[in-house]
């Protein structure tokens, strides 16, 4: 398994160094880091992870790779900052003017009551009456003479949706993400604990917890030690879904607020709680003993651990569906081998492929080696089967559903498909079976690459690779006004053809063979006069037909060997009547085989190529290409005999030759001999 890796951008190696710390916290080895500063940023990752927004101006980013990390401050550190008197003119100092601004919007976000400017290196020029400097992360050097104080408050953290984000982006699972964000809390209350030692009155205590309270986004409850609201934020209210000015919490019973929760239990410890249907991680720390009061901190969770089960049911998802990748995919024919370079190819564009082939060529076989090789090989991989899914479900299925979008939709709705192959790749088999409404509604959502869940108002961006496949003929479809020409034209960007079995003859015995080996668990080989039938056989199922019938002949063979009476059925009909022909050993025998299959092989090029018949010229010209030395003479008394044993025709006023079934057969097979003649003689 591929392991992601984020490309680290920041301007000091302090901050990579946090950054590096925090990331491993989280996903432990599960990625790979890389500094920006040593390999430069053209380097090929998963992800970019930038520590400023000016980023982007500097290099050009796929959009989708790029995160600029949010970053909080540490809440550990800034004790000394809240007891500085109310209205404290600071400087804050940072390594650019940009990233002090930042620091000082966090600070100001936490609602702290002092008058905070930015330093600005380049100028270096302070204004007369500012005696505090507060230094956070790499601006420790810079701190300009004439400061009496230095405030650290260290440096600022990666915030935990970021940390999310990334795991979302890369599909890494994150550990239990509440015990994160109630890390959080405890630093919070340590922080109210502290406050409570540093000031003597309840006044004060309040005036300062305000200050702290209200850009918050937890709900933080002062309590009185009677168990009276004395103090709460508006994240408190706006959890608990009162509006501060109909319902204020102020004066009501904490107990009252919290249905269903023993509000008493709550310690420093933080804990799940359920009430009704939400949960709820909460704390709560007695200030002096309790003597005054105590501040309940909590954090709604529902959604978080909404996520985290959905990711996890994504990933398990994932996990249990069989991937499979091109070296599952059994072939030794040439005209495979064109197939699968051309394959590779197309999978590496990101284009949306669609995949051509009679049924049981192993098209989906080949939709999974397209997302393995892909750079969405990490994503999810889902298939839908249009031939089997009623249009009544389509639609939910594909866009998934709003919350109350019909009499007994989930609570909290449901994602399509396209919204959980977000970032991976979404195969549409079977297309050609899809509904004219349906076909609507994808050709809608190819063209805008957003969806809307059925029910709902808002637009979700989907970045999806659309892999689709039919055994139909689309045109004929679209002449028949079957299917719309406009997702026609959507869909047909990349063709790619899989050829059926019996234009690959040559793959037949290895197919057998690894079917036999499979499903006798490696007991039972195939004798060879049964392997000619096989191969002469016409197979219009193709290889899911070829590994029906191993299943069926390793369950009735006896012994060692599958003979030709465990041949199913539709087998003994054609066998018999081909098996003179391709049992031919003589031919094999021959000194001039090459001689043979040159001719068969030139007349098949020309079959692929869309020329009808062959002249003789022609076909010497051919076994030159192929370096096989023949005179036309030597062809034409080679044909005599061909057309004899009925592997070639010739037409009647002699303008041409061409191939005919059986000969189709014969030359698979010398191809085979040939093979293993140079595989042997190596
Ligand atoms: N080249 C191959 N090597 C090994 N197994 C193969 C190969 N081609 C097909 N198969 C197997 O044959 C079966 C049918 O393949 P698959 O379902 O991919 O065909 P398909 O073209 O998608 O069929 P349909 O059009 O009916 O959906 C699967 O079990 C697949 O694993």
């Amino acid at each position: 398994m591929h392991k992601p890796t984020i490309l680290l951008i920041t301007k000091s190696r302090y901050v990579h160094r946090m950054f590096r710390e925090q990331i491993t916290d989280y996903f432990g080895d599960s990625v790979d880091l890389v500094d920006a500063t040593t390999v430069g940023v053209s380097c090929n990752a998963d992800l970019f992870l930038a520590s400023y927004r000016e980023v982007v101006k500097e290099w050009e980013f796929p959009p989708d790779k790029l995160l600029v990390a949010r970053r909080t401050v540490d809440l550990s550190k800034i004790g000394d900052l809240i007891a500085l008197p109310a209205g404290t003119k600071c400087l804050v100092v940072n390594n650019s003017l940009d990233t002090a601004r930042e620091t000082i919007s966090c600070l100001e976000n936490l609602g702290l009551n002092l008058e905070l400017s930015p330093y600005d290196p380049t100028v270096n020029k302070v204004p007369h009456d500012v005696e505090v400097a507060v230094v956070a992360e790499t601006g420790r050097d810079l701190v300009p003479e004439g400061m009496k104080r230095i405030v650290y408050i260290g440096m600022r953290p990666i915030d935990y949706a970021t940390i999310l984000d990334i795991g979302f982006r890369l599909q890494i699972p994150i550990p239990e993400p509440q015990v994160y964000s109630s890390k959080y809390i405890r630093q919070i209350v340590q922080l109210s604990g502290q406050l409570s030692g540093a000031l003597e009155n309840e006044k004060d205590l309040n005036r300062q917890m305000d200050a702290i309270f209200h850009t918050v986004h937890d709900g933080l409850i002062g309590i009185d030690k009677k168990g009276i609201i004395i103090q709460a934020n508006q994240a408190a209210h706006r959890i608990l879904g009162h509006n501060p000015l109909v319902t204020p919490l102020i004066g009501g019973r904490v107990q009252e607020v919290f249905p269903g929760v023993s509000v008493n239990d709550i310690s420093s410890q933080e804990t799940i709680q359920q009430m009704d249907d939400r949960y709820l991680v909460m704390n709560r720390t007695y200030m002096d003993e309790g003597r005054l009061g105590s501040v309940l901190a909590f954090q709604d969770v529902t959604r978080l651990q909404k996520l985290e089960q959905d990711f996890r049911k994504r990933v398990q998802s994932k996990g249990l569906q069989p991937r499979y990748s091109e070296d599952n995919i059994i072939a030794s024919s040439e005209t495979m081998a064109k197939t699968l370079k051309v394959m590779r190819k197309l999978a590496r564009t990101d284009r949306t492929v669609i995949i051509l082939g009679e049924s049981g060529t192993g098209k989906e076989l080949f939709a999974h080696a397209i997302h393995e090789l892909s750079d969405r090989r990490h994503g999810p991989f889902l298939p839908v089967n249009f031939a089997g899914l009623p249009e009544t479900l389509a639609e939910s299925e594909l866009f998934g559903y709003a919350e109350g979008a019909f009499t007994g939709a989930r609570r909290g709705g449901k994602p399509g498909l396209f919204e959980l192959a977000h970032n991976g790749t979404l195969f549409l088999d079977e297309i050609g079976d899809a509904s004219p409404s349906i076909q609507a509604l994808l050709l809608r959502v190819l063209q805008e690459r957003h969806v809307m869940r059925v029910g709902g108002d808002q637009v979700i961006p989907v970045d999806v690779r659309i892999v689709a496949a039919t055994n139909r003929d689309l045109r004929e479809l679209v002449q028949a006004g079957k299917f719309r020409h406009d997702l026609y034209y959507r869909l047909f960007v990349l063709p790619l053809y899989i050829p059926s079995l019996r234009e690959r003859r040559e793959d037949i015995p290895l197919l057998v063979e690894h079917f036999v080996r499979r499903y006798s668990a490696g007991k039972l080989r195939v004798l060879p006069n049964v392997m000619d039938r096989l191969v002469a056989y016409e197979w219009p199922g193709n290889v899911r037909e070829l590994e029906a019938a191993a299943q069926y002949m390793t369950s009735v063979a006896e012994g060692q060997v599958v003979t030709s009476d465990d041949l199913p059925r539709q087998l003994f009909e054609v066998a018999e009547s081909t098996e003179d022909v391709v049992c031919h050993d003589e031919i094999f025998q021959r000194s001039d085989l090459t001689i043979l299959y040159a001719i068969l092989d030139s007349l098949d090029w020309a079959k692929q190529h869309g020329f009808n018949r062959l002249g003789r010229s022609a076909i010497v010209e051919y076994a030159c290409r192929k370096n096989i030395r023949v005179s036309e003479q030597q062809v034409r008394n080679r044909m005599v005999m061909l057309r004899e044993i009925g592997l070639i025709e010739t037409g009647n006023r002699r303008q041409g030759s061409w191939l005919t079934a059986k000969g189709e057969i014969a030359l698979s097979r010398i191809r085979e001999r040939l093979r293993i003649i140079r595989e042997t003689s190596l």
